[in-house]
């Protein structure tokens, strides 16, 4: 459970200043800021941050073009190994279909395919993790720009262990798209050109970054959706230690070590 460490200890800040300031010393002599205890609504409300957690979640970042099959493996690793999954686009829309303030500018970013700014995508998902009782969570469409990935860092301060990134042909991508019938507004030639291309010039380098890290796999998207889960997705979960109670869904999968890309 990623549960808030600072809610127990948050009144002490608030009501007296002086033991306010002997739990910063505390928290300086242990080595923490004070900033990494408290949100920093009660400092800055504009900028806060997520607390740390009694145990650090496991994070997938789930990464690939529009229709390369992201939200369709996402359903498969739920059902299979448990994680929570959260769409970063499924959030965006639940903004609109909700008429939130920011309803109507995500509304004309999605029609147009453009990258809702990354703070409010952040705190969306920070919400979900936050209120979350789980501690494996699926980030699915996101980070979609560098500037998301570092929104994240900095708001959620959390690294992904694993980043996925479905590999897919555009024309297959657009063949998919135009044949999802699911009533999205962005499922339009004229959109999926637009969202295509900001794939390319703001996705991309994403990925790379990962890749140099050493945490992303490429999963080839062409193929039925059980092929693809069973033959890539599913032996890469089973490769953690985490996921070890869900092995005997497909004890013969194993992971080569071939499939974790790196630059190095
Ligand atoms: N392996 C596959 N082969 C053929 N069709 C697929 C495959 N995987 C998914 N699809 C279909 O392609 C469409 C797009 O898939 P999905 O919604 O999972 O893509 P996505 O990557 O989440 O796209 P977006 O970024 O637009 O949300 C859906 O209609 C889905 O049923
Ligand atoms: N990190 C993100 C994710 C999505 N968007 C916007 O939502 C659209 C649909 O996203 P899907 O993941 O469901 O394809 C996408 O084209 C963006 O307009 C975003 O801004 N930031
Ligand atoms: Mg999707």
């Amino acid at each position: 459970m990623w549960r808030r460490v600072a809610s127990s200890l948050s009144p002490m800040i608030s009501s007296s200043s002086s033991s306010s300031r002997s739990l910063a010393l505390n928290q300086a002599a242990s080595g923490l800021k004070l900033g990494e205890f408290f949100s920093t609504h009660m400092i800055n409300p504009e900028e806060r941050v997520s607390p740390p957690k009694e145990k650090a979640p496991f994070i997938t970042f789930v990464l690939g073009g529009p229709g390369s099959g992201k939200g369709t493996q996402c359903e498969k690793i739920v059902e299979t190994f448990g994680l929570q999954h959260l769409s970063a686009g499924d959030l965006l829309r639940r903004e609109i279909a909700m008429n939130t303030k920011n309803g109507a500018t995500i509304l004309n970013l999605i029609k147009d395919g453009k990258i809702v700014p990354s703070e409010v995508t952040v705190k969306l998902i920070q919400k979900e993790l936050e209120s979350s009782d789980s501690s494996k969570f699926l980030i699915d469409g996101f980070p979609r720009t560098e500037e998301n990935r570092v929104a994240f860092e900095r708001i959620i301060r959390a690294d992904p262990d694993v980043v996925l990134f479905f590999d897919c042909p555009e024309e297959e991508m657009v063949t998919r798209v135009l044949n999802r019938n699911q009533g999205r507004i962005d499922d339009n030639i004229t959109t999926m050109k637009k969202r295509l291309k900001i794939f390319n010039a703001l996705n991309r380098p994403v990925i790379d970054y990962y890749k140099n890290k050493g945490k992303l796999y490429t999963i080839n998207a062409i193929g039925t959706v059980d092929d693809i889960f069973q033959q890539h997705v599913l032996p890469i979960f089973n490769s953690f230690e985490q996921f070890k109670e869900s092995r005997h869904v497909n004890p013969k999968s194993t992971i080569s070590s071939s499939l974790v890309e790196s630059s190095s």
